[in-house]
Order: C-alpha cells, then structure tokens, then sequence
C-alpha cells in the first residue's frame, strides 16, 4: 500500500504564493476540518492535482485554481503543490507539480500554464533518482507507485465535490468512466484484436481447405497415374519376354534359312 506522508501548498487559491504550507498527514486516518472558506476542498484539489496533474472543474478557463493576481498586485504568481510519499514498493517518493497564472493588462481573464512537474526517488542504493515530464509520463510513473490507476485517483478517492454525482449523470458517460475505473477499455480493444485476427485466420482456414480438396484430387489423379505406370510396366515386361522367347526361337530359324 502507498502512503501519501505530507502535502505543501503554495500559491493556490488562499494559500499564500510567498511560502509553502505544509500539512502533516497522520495515520491511521487525517480528518480535515474548518469553516467554510478555510480551504478543505483546496486540500483535496492539490491531492487530486499532484498524483494525476488534473486540475478542477474550469479551472484552466477561469484561472481560479492559483491564488489570484489581483489580491497581491503582481502580474504572475508561481504556484507549487509537493507532496511526500511512501510509495507500493516500501520507497519514499516526492513529486512537485508547479503552476504560473499571468493576468494580463487591461483583461480581466487569468491564463494558467502547467509549468514542470518532477518525481524524485532514494533507491535502495541511496541515490536520488529525478524525473521530470520532458523525459516520462509523470501520471503513468505514479499511478505506478500509488499502486493506484488514474481514473480511480480522479473519479473516486479524489473526486471533486461539483462531481461527486457523476454516477447519476448521463448512462453514457456513467458507462465510459465505469469502463475506465475498471480499465475494461483495453480488454474491449483487446478483444476487438481477437476478433480481427479470427476473422483473418477463418478465411486463411477457408483457402487452406479449398486448396487442400484441390490437392486431394491432384493426389488421387497422380494415385491413378501410378497405378496405371505400374500396370503398364508388368505388361512391358511381359511384352519383352515374349519378345525374347520369340526372338529366341527365330534365331535357329534365320541361321537355317541361311
Ligand atoms: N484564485 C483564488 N485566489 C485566492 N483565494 C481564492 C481563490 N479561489 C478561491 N479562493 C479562496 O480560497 C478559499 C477556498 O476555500 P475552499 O473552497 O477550499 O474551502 P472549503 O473549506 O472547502 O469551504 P466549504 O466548506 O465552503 O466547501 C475560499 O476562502 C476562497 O475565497
């Protein structure tokens, strides 16, 4: 099992962009409570944020997810969320995801860029491994260590309060997000592969069997003619020692005749 140790927030939404917080999770279980507006949900979105990298509902159109500009004065604020972690194979992990939101002058609208997002490792030599999104797939590495998939992370531990009803929504999109929890979408490919490679190996099957009749007939008609050789050689062989008893026979008579 994985073990999420700690989580430090900085610049997003009212946690200060100036210096990281840090919460301390304890076990067996954190109770995270507050008044409304203390920030619970924050907490839950950064968690969110850093095991997948996905941000909340329409937070990349409006911005809102990285403490607002406007409140300190500066055109950019740099937002980071760290988290430390014990991952499924017992190996003390961290991973930092960081965030910059510009407002630009004279618009009223935040733009939000994704800007780095790094693992780091102590092996079990002690040395410290660093990953970063330009030479993995940081979401597939740590749905790797969480022992947890993707899908389950976003739509069930973490899944954001606006979409907790998502089981009640439209069949379709019900069905596609149960099929991706319980990643029935590769089997449904892999089984689609099946059934393309039976088709293909039916019809080689179809041709193997028409050319196996045809060579059926070639061997019966090659049978016949063998048989047919076979007769026709004990009847030469007849033939020939007929013709050397009578050639025998016609030998003294010639030499009679003179
Ligand atoms: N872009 C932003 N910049 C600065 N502060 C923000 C920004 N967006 C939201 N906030 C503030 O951050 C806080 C967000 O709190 P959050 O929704 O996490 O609280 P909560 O404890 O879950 O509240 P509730 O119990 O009402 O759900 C609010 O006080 C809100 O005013």
């Amino acid at each position: 099992m994985s073990l999420i140790e700690t989580l430090s927030i900085q610049g997003i939404r009212s946690f200060e962009p100036s210096r990281p917080q840090k919460l301390d999770f304890i076990r067996p279980v954190t109770l995270i409570v507050g008044t409304n507006g203390a920030g619970k949900t924050t907490i839950i979105e950064c968690l969110k944020y850093a095991t997948t990298g996905e941000l909340p509902p329409g937070a990349k159109t409006n911005g809102s997810f990285v403490h607002d500009p406007k409140l300190t004065g500066e055109a950019t604020i740099r937002a980071k969320v760290g988290i430390k972690m014990i991952d499924v194979f017992k190996q003390p992990m961290m991973v930092t995801r960081s965030l910059e939101a510009t407002q630009k002058q004279n618009q009223r609208s935040v733009t939000v860029r994704t800007m780095d997002a790094t693992i780091k490792r102590v092996l079990p030599n002690g040395q410290v491994q660093s990953l970063n999104q330009k030479c993995t797939s940081i979401d597939s590495e740590l749905a790797i260590s969480l022992g947890v998939s993707k899908p389950v992370l976003e739509y069930v531990i973490f899944c954001h309060q606006e979409e907790s009803n998502w089981p009640l929504m439209e069949g379709k999109l019900v069905k596609q997000r149960f099929d991706e929890i319980f990643a029935s979408a590769r089997y449904v490919k892999a089984l689609e592969e099946v059934r393309g490679l039976k088709k293909i190996y039916d019809q080689q099957v179809k041709s193997t069997d028409a050319e196996l009749a045809h060579l059926r007939q070639v061997k019966e008609e090659a049978d016949a003619k063998s048989r047919d050789l076979a007769e026709k050689k004990v009847r030469l062989s007849a033939y020939e020692e007929e013709k050397r008893k009578v050639t025998e026979r016609l030998e003294p008579l010639e030499a009679a005749l003179g």
